[in-house]
């Protein structure tokens, strides 16, 4: 008989820095960043069926289903299976309901993919460990890992050797600014600074940080650095992972809000509380 209804969260990222520190002979880029949730995101449903069907049920994002970062978890997860010798999985139905804005920097669809993969491994009978689980996720995304960690942390490497740090939690408020930016064409962008000097877990909170991608962001949209000055009235403001999405930091609810009256109009925003275990971790420890 088929169980109940599983229901996770998956919560947005924010890169409070993020620093090139080189690039690597496989063409990725070694980062220096911090990684903290967000108490904002998606929601996957796992509705189990007994029939062993596999369905993914998505109203919102748009994306051809075979594309869906959720699908390409659920193939990978059903392979490792298959590799431990498990064949008969139990089927479900993954509803997907996205709040998140798509190519935002926020890691949307990476936390889709980490929510997919530790959602099923609970409903396929737990044979993976959390660190199998991040190595399957590094394969979907570079973002991948930290969803699954689930915990504020210093990261290194291409953003998955993870030291845990519990930096300030404060109010965020979060706005897309209407452009759509490739993760791999900023990357390879000639102007990107990619020699930053190595910070650590300790000190980074003490020095000058920045995000690398943000003055290349800026320069190739006027309306991302229009929006940026603007939202610096108010507050410290920047860019989170490759954008487009600027995050503004507040000590209160009430500021950030008030803030948020002076978003321009037709631009989407919202208003968020900094975690450092993500909601996911929360909701599978309660
Ligand atoms: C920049 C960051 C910061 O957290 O976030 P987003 O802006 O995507 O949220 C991540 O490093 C993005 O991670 P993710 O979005 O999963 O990237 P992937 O799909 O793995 O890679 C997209 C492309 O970016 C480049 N890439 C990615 C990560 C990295 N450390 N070095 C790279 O050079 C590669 O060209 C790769 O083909
Ligand atoms: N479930 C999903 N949610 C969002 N984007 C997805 C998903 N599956 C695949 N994608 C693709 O991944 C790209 C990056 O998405 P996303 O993770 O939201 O952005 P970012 O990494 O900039 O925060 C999108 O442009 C989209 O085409």
């Amino acid at each position: 008989m088929a169980v109940n209804t599983l229901t996770l969260p998956a919560p947005a990222k924010l890169n409070l820095f993020l620093h090139i520190v080189g690039r690597r002979a496989d063409g990725y880029h070694n980062l220096q960043t911090v990684f903290q949730f967000l108490d904002y995101g998606d929601t996957l449903k796992f509705h189990p069926n007994d029939d062993g069907d596999f369905n993914l049920a998505d109203k919102s994002s748009h994306i051809p289903n075979q594309d869906n970062l959720v699908w390409k978890a659920l193939i990978k997860l059903q392979d490792a299976y298959h590799s431990k010798g498990v064949t008969q999985l139990p089927g479900c139905t993954i509803e997907l309901i996205k709040k998140l804005p798509q190519g935002a920097g926020l890691g949307g669809g990476s936390s889709d993919a980490a929510t997919t993969l530790v959602g099923l491994n609970q409903l396929w009978g737990g044979h993976l460990t959390h660190t199998e689980l991040q190595a399957i996720g590094t394969k979907l995304g570079a973002d991948v890992p930290v969803f699954i960690h689930g915990k504020a942390c210093f990261a290194e490497g291409i953003g998955d050797i993870f030291t845990d740090i519990s930096p300030p939690t404060p109010w965020y408020l979060i706005v897309k600014p209407e452009v759509s930016i490739s993760t791999a064409a900023l990357f390879s962008h000639p102007e990107l600074q990619r020699d930053s000097a190595p910070v650590t877990a300790d000190n980074w909170l003490n020095k000058t940080t920045s995000n690398a991608f943000e003055p290349v962001v800026c320069d190739l949209y006027p309306e991302v650095a229009m929006l940026r000055r603007a939202l610096l009235e108010y507050a410290p403001t920047r860019l989170t992972g490759s954008g487009a999405c600027l995050f503004s930091t507040f000590e209160t609810r009430q500021a950030a809000k008030e803030a948020q009256q002076h978003v321009p109009k037709g631009l989407s925003s919202f208003i968020a509380q900094g975690q450092n275990r993500s909601p996911l971790i929360q909701t599978l420890t309660q």
